[in-house]
Order: structure tokens, then sequence, then C-alpha cells
């Protein structure tokens, strides 16, 4: 049985998360941490300092600001995280890789199967295309209460297609103060707010006289709650490392 510890449990993805696990025969929720949420069907915790229930894996969903917390409890407990929060900062990103280095950890952007295969596509496309002058532009959509933007995901693909092409490009995110033509080394990327949108990405190849696009489209959180139980499986006993969804999904 892997016993699962719910960071951010009174959140969007908290609930789901835990709704999902009840229906695991091999895991269960033991405790969950979130600083306003009452007991649920486990017992909650204001604050990771306050959290004295052992786990063998936290499954964290909560806001940027609280990750240096989580990874200093994670590495006092010994006990694995699949982080999926969005937005760290710089330093949080250091932390993290630094307290990689005692517990395993686990960061991805987006936990669906769907994201993780348009990783690898969007990097396929960007070597062919982009020979050829294809521009490449990112658009994401999410719903009026997401706080980050753009989305981690969307600086994710970002991220893959420049690995692909040797780091050559930088990204523009609000033209309204540029005056002069798009460059080549450019990728743009742009979010939108509205609505209940659970997370949509498209990720433009324009070309002259051509374009292609590359979408995913999430319709329920539950896809990335089936993701992050599935790599807090695979998390759960493994060493001190830094893991990656593509481990999980292969
Ligand atoms: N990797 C992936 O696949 C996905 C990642 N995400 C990311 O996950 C994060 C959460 O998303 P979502 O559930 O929609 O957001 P919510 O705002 O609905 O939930 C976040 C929860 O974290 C809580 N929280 C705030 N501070 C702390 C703290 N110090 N310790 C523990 N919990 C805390 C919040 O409490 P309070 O409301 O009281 O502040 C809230 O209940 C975002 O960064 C989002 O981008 C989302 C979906 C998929
Ligand atoms: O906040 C959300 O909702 C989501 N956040 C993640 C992101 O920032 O990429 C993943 C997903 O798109 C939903």
């Amino acid at each position: 049985m892997v016993n699962v510890i719910i960071h951010g449990c009174g959140g969007k993805m908290g609930h789901v998360v835990a709704e999902l696990v009840k229906n695991e025969p091999d895991c269960q929720v033991v405790a969950g941490i979130d600083p306003t949420t009452p007991a649920l069907d486990f017992p909650v915790f204001p604050s990771c300092e306050a959290c004295d229930v052992a786990g063998d894996v936290i499954i964290d969903f909560s806001t940027a600001k609280a990750v240096p917390a989580l990874l200093a409890f994670s590495k006092a407990k010994k006990i694995p995280v699949v982080l999926c929060t969005t937005a760290l900062s710089e330093e949080t990103t250091a932390l993290m890789q630094e307290t990689s280095k005692e517990v395993a950890i686990l960061k991805s952007a987006n936990m669906s199967v769907g994201v993780n295969l348009l990783l690898d596509l969007v990097q396929r496309a960007a070597v062919i295309l982009a020979e050829s002058g294809f521009d490449i532009e990112i658009v994401e959509k999410h719903h009026n209460q997401k706080i980050d933007a753009p989305s981690g995901t969307a600086m994710a693909l970002a991220d893959a297609i420049n690995q692909a092409m040797e780091e050559r490009y930088h990204y523009v995110y609000d033209r309204s103060q540029v005056h002069e033509k798009r460059e080549k080394t450019e990728i743009g990327i742009h979010a939108v707010r509205g609505g209940n949108i659970v997370g949509e990405h498209d990720v433009i190849f324009a070309g002259r006289d051509e374009v292609i696009e590359l979408t995913h489209r999430a319709t329920s959180r539950e896809v990335f709650a089936v993701g992050a139980v599935k790599a807090a499986k695979f998390l759960a006993g493994k060493p001190a490392g830094l893991y990656t969804m593509k481990e999980v999904l292969q």
C-alpha cells in the first residue's frame, strides 16, 4: 500500500487527486497539507511543519511560494515528492535540484499522457520545419482562476523546442511594446484566461503559405490527477534523484 500525502489538498487539483485515490486499491491518502482547509476524509495540517504523519510519497499541487517549505519537509522526512506546481522561481528550481540529491523528486508541469507526447512531437516538428523557415508561436488557454502566466506547460513546450534546436530561440511574451518585425530566433508565447477552460496548448508552426498546429486540449482535471498518482506509485521507494514523467510513461 502506497501512503500518499497531498500538499495543497484543499485546491482544485488536490480535491481531484483525493477523489481518484479513493478508487485505487494499492494506495491511500494518509494526510493533507493546506493552510485553510478543514479535515477531509484524512487529517489536514495547516503547514508542512505541523504535519507529523509519515507517508511514502507527497503529491504537490499548491502554489510556488509554498514549495521551499515543502522541499525542506521532504528532505527532513525523506519522503519523495511529485512536484506539479508551476511557476517556480529560479531560486526554488535550484533548491529543488539541490534537494533531489537527498530525496527522490519528480517534477512535471503537465502530468497528462498527451502533453508528454506533445513534448516529443514539437521537437521533431521544429527540427524539420525551422530549417524551412517556419516561425513558432505557442498559445495557451486556461480558466480564470489561474494565477500564473504563461502556463508551466507552455514554458516546457518552448524549452523542449529550444533544447532540440541548440538553444537558438529567445521567448517573447508581449509584443505591445515591440515596434519591429518578428525575429526568426523568437518563440512567441501567449496566455488566454477565461471561464473554466481546463487547459489548452497550441503550438503553431507558421510557414510561407502553410501552417501546422499541434494542439493538446484537457477537458477534465482527471488527466493530470491520473498522471500524478501514476508518478507517485513510481516514485515511492526510489533513491534520491530528479525524475521525469517520461520515465513513468515509458
Ligand atoms: N503539473 C500538472 O499537471 C498541473 C499543475 N497544476 C499546477 O498546480 C498548482 C495548483 O493548481 P490548482 O489546484 O488549480 O490551484 P488551487 O489554487 O485551486 O489550489 C492550490 C491549493 O494550495 C493551497 N496552498 C497555498 N499555500 C499553501 C501552503 N503553504 N501549503 C500547502 N498548500 C498551500 C491553496 O490554499 P489557499 O486557497 O488557502 O491559498 C489551495 O488550496 C498550480 O501551480 C497549477 O499551475 C495544475 C494542474 C495540472
Ligand atoms: O493551473 C492549471 O490549471 C494548469 N496548470 C498547468 C500549467 O501551468 O501548465 C498544467 C495544466 O495546463 C493546468
